[in-house]
């Protein structure tokens, strides 16, 4: 006990001795262990986030959310934590932080800078169940393989297209390929990469479905960049289907192809280098994919050279069209470009001003092109400045070109314009063009947005026909290179429009003004496009020298002196007369030719209590055909001026009681006349002499090679020919009654657009119907 005692009394005198340096030991002691387990638990799991796919190399590394959990994250205005940012929290994932804002081309302020494009590498992907996409997936491969080869053997080496690789979308990391554009090799930073997409189509759940949840979940993934594959060249889809089981694609043809394209266009940036292509499995496969395939290497040349898609295509120019796909992302940039577009009624045409001098137009008055000469539309006047914003390209000093609404619309496989119901042109292969981009009234509704320089002579100097036809030729052809990017177009309809069969001589202005337009013509039929020209019969003389067309119109506009002034405005006083007299010229011409009345009903103006007005016109010209068409509201101030609004626009049940009872009055006439076709959707109905009406069945149709061969024996040994024969029966579905929409078509209606009405009230470069 004793022991006890003294050595707890030591201990004492130690901790009294020693008191502050145990604690201080202590506390080290403390501190020292708790910074050693924070350190600790701070380096684990950092070392196990980081996924290896590349979107690990990129700057902003991001896990991959379900769509869903995107969708009410986005909702929430929120930016996620990178993964790689800091001790990971336990329990559900937090983010936090502001959505940046969407970007079209996927460029938010991306510290990527691209090297301009040296090499192209196609990539190939492909699904297959029953191995035929994989069949047709190594042709291309061959194909392309063999593109490269050729390339190399050129010149130069340090530009051109690479051997193509090969993947099954069943066995790729999504992540890897899809979600950024792969990163062009460090030796080779020119390198970019062009997606082929192949696929077939399957109503069932197959590996397709899973790649298109992807797609899409990517694309609505708020932290991947919109358009993060912008890095691509480009990328082109060609889809397999079976038309016997699913005939239309509203059945399901090639569906999942069509989705596919639509994604790989987000994700992209727009950056459709080749339109969809399809193919069905038990017929025309082989074609389209040859043809699809072609268009893709040209395409694929076309980059190499140019550095890009060109013109239209995202990446290096503006979109020319906007669709529903696009509208979604970037509703407003259409928007501004209407806006900023420019009424040229209020511009003074090139310093012209006040009423021109009234002369009459004669053949042999012709200013020639001497140097004295002015230009129609200089390049530097406001008329060139708003006429090529309207989306016309100029051609010389007076010709122009443009491709109207229903070529881009029959580009998609969404239907042509009443002239294939009646005549079987297809519009994607017509052009549109005028080598007089001046005329002699200025009719109130002339869509042409008053932008047309007016002059009842030719004063100005004249380019050659060889320079018109050469250029609007190629100013159609680039027009129709711009839609390749455009949603929608099909592979096959892309390939058939760069060739012209068919060239309507009717924009904007006179296409008979222009002193050399036989010649002209001459150059379209050596080359068999068709001529449709119309005139505004004022121009007599030119009418009467007027060589050979596939068929000639006379717009007539309203069937009495005081209607036609009020309409049609003409510039000459004698306007009576000269319409008088192109009757008479028509009604000798309709032996030799097709010879069509034009009548463009404005309600209001030369509707009501004119049946017998234009029958006495029709009695007195006999025409081969009568066209009737509302008028198209365009909403200029040309027309505003004149007191034409939406109310002036026909109702198609208004054309056709119109056109029944002139059917009636030409019938009580005897002048034998019947109702042969129609095409209700673009408001239009065809009155056809009984000429045309050849055992019990009409045949306004054009049998377009026997044109070209009467033609050319014509010009060989003077055997003249008739309209009757180049005739060709009417399609069924054309005929009156029937409706007029070619069954092949796929019907889209616009969404808030009045149905009833003569054409919709569209903006103005959308309403050409020449
Ligand atoms: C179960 C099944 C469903 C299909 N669904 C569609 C379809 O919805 N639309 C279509 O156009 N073709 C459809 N097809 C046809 C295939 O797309 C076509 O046969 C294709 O060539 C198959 O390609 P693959 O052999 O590469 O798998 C279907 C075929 C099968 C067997
Ligand atoms: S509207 Fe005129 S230019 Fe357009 S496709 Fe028809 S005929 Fe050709």
């Amino acid at each position: 006990m004793a022991g006890d005692r003294v050595m707890a009394e030591g201990l004492l005198a130690v901790w009294h001795a020693y008191r502050l340096h145990i604690l201080i030991a202590l506390s080290a002691l403390f501190f020292a262990i708790r910074a050693y387990r924070t350190l600790s638990r701070s380096k684990t799991p950092a070392s196990a986030s980081v996924p290896s796919s590349p979107r690990s190399q990129s700057p902003g590394k991001l896990e991959k959310l379900p769509a869903t959990q995107n969708a009410v994250l986005e909702k929430e205005n929120v930016k996620p934590v990178r993964a790689d940012a800091g001790t990971k929290p336990s329990g559900p994932k937090r983010v936090q932080g502001k959505k940046p804002a969407k970007t079209i081309g996927g460029r938010r302020g991306s510290s990527e800078e691209l090297q301009p494009i040296t090499h192209i590498q196609p990539i190939i992907f492909f699904a297959s169940l029953t191995t035929n996409t994989e069949r047709y997936a190594n042709v291309l491969l061959e194909d392309l393989r063999a593109a490269a080869q050729k390339q190399s053997n050129l010149e130069n080496p340090g530009r051109g297209l690479l051997p193509p690789q090969i993947h099954d979308i069943s066995y790729i990391d999504f992540d890897d390929f899809f979600v950024s554009a792969p990163k062009p090799p460090s030796t080779s930073p020119g390198t970019r990469y062009m997606y082929c997409i192949l696929v077939p189509t399957y109503n069932i759940d197959t590996v397709l479905s899973t790649f298109l949840g992807d797609l899409e979940e990517t694309h609505n993934d708020f932290r991947i960049d919109t358009g993060s594959l912008h890095q691509l060249a480009g990328y082109s889809v060609f889809g397999f289907g079976d038309k016997e089981e699913w005939p239309t694609e509203e059945e399901g043809f090639c569906t999942q192809a069509k989705e596919i394209d639509r994604w790989m266009s987000k994700l992209t940036g727009r950056k459709r280098a080749f339109p969809l292509g399809m193919g069905d499995i038990k017929s025309d496969v082989d074609a389209a994919l040859k043809d699809w395939s072609q268009g893709l290497q040209e395409t694929l040349s076309d980059i190499l050279e140019n550095g890009g898609l060109g013109e239209g295509v995202a990446g290096s120019g503006d979109a020319v069209e906007s669709d529903e796909e696009d509208m979604d992302d970037d509703d407003s940039s259409g928007k501004e470009k209407k806006s900023s577009m420019v009424d040229l009624e209020d511009i003074k045409m090139g310093g012209d001003s006040g009423p021109l001098p009234i002369d009459f137009t004669t053949v042999g008055k012709v200013v020639s092109s001497e140097a004295s000469a002015k230009e129609m539309v200089p390049k530097t006047s406001p008329t060139y400045a708003s006429l090529t914003k309207q989306g016309y390209t100029i051609v010389g000093s007076h010709s122009g070109v443009k491709i109207c609404r229903w070529t881009k619309s029959a580009l998609r496989g969404r239907g042509s314009c009443y002239k294939y119901s009646f005549y079987g042109i297809r519009s994607h292969l017509c052009m549109e063009a005028t080598p007089s981009l001046s005329c002699s009234n200025k009719c109130i509704f002339c869509w042409r947005h008053g932008t047309n320089p007016v002059g009842t002579t030719w004063r100005w100097k004249v380019d050659s026909p060889e320079l018109i036809f050469q250029g609007v030729k190629e100013g159609h052809y680039k027009k129709i290179k711009m839609m390749k990017g455009v949603p929608g177009v099909r592979a096959e309809r892309f390939a058939e429009a760069m060739r012209i069969r068919h060239c309507a001589l009717s924009l904007v202005g006179e296409p008979i003004f222009y002193p050399h337009i036989n010649r002209f013509l001459e150059m379209l039929h050596a080359e068999h496009i068709s001529s449709f020209m119309v005139c505004n019969a004022q121009h007599p003389d030119q009418l009467e020298n007027l060589h050979r067309v596939t068929q000639l119109y006379v717009s007539i506009d309203a069937s009495n002196r005081e209607s036609l002034r009020k309409i049609d405005r003409p510039l000459h006083r004698d306007f009576w007369e000269r319409f008088q007299r192109c009757l008479d010229i028509l009604r000798e011409k309709r032996h030799v030719q097709r010879t069509v009345f034009r009548l463009t009903l404005v309600k209001g103006f030369n509707v009501d209590d004119e049946v017998i007005g234009y029958a006495d016109l029709v009695e007195k010209a006999l025409p081969c055909l009568i066209e009737v068409k509302g008028v198209t509201y365009c909403g200029t101030s040309t027309s505003a001026g004149a007191g034409l609004t939406m109310q002036n626009v026909p109702f198609y049940e208004e054309i056709t009681s119109f056109v029944v009872a002139l059917n009636a009055e030409l019938e009580r006439r005897g002048l034998g006349y019947g109702l042969a076709a129609e095409h209700a959707h673009s408001c239009c109905v065809l009155l056809a002499s009984n000429r045309f009406h050849v055992n019990g069945k009409w045949h306004t149709r054009i049998d377009y090679p026997r044109f070209f061969e009467l033609l050319e024996k014509e010009k060989a040994d003077g055997t003249s020919f008739t309209p009757e024969d180049y005739m060709q029966e009417t399609e069924e579905w054309a005929l009156w009654g029937n409706g007029g929409f070619n069954p092949e078509d796929e019907r889209v209606h616009r969404k808030g657009k009045n149905r009833d009405r003569a054409i919709d009230a569209a903006p103005v470069e959308d309403v050409s119907t020449s």
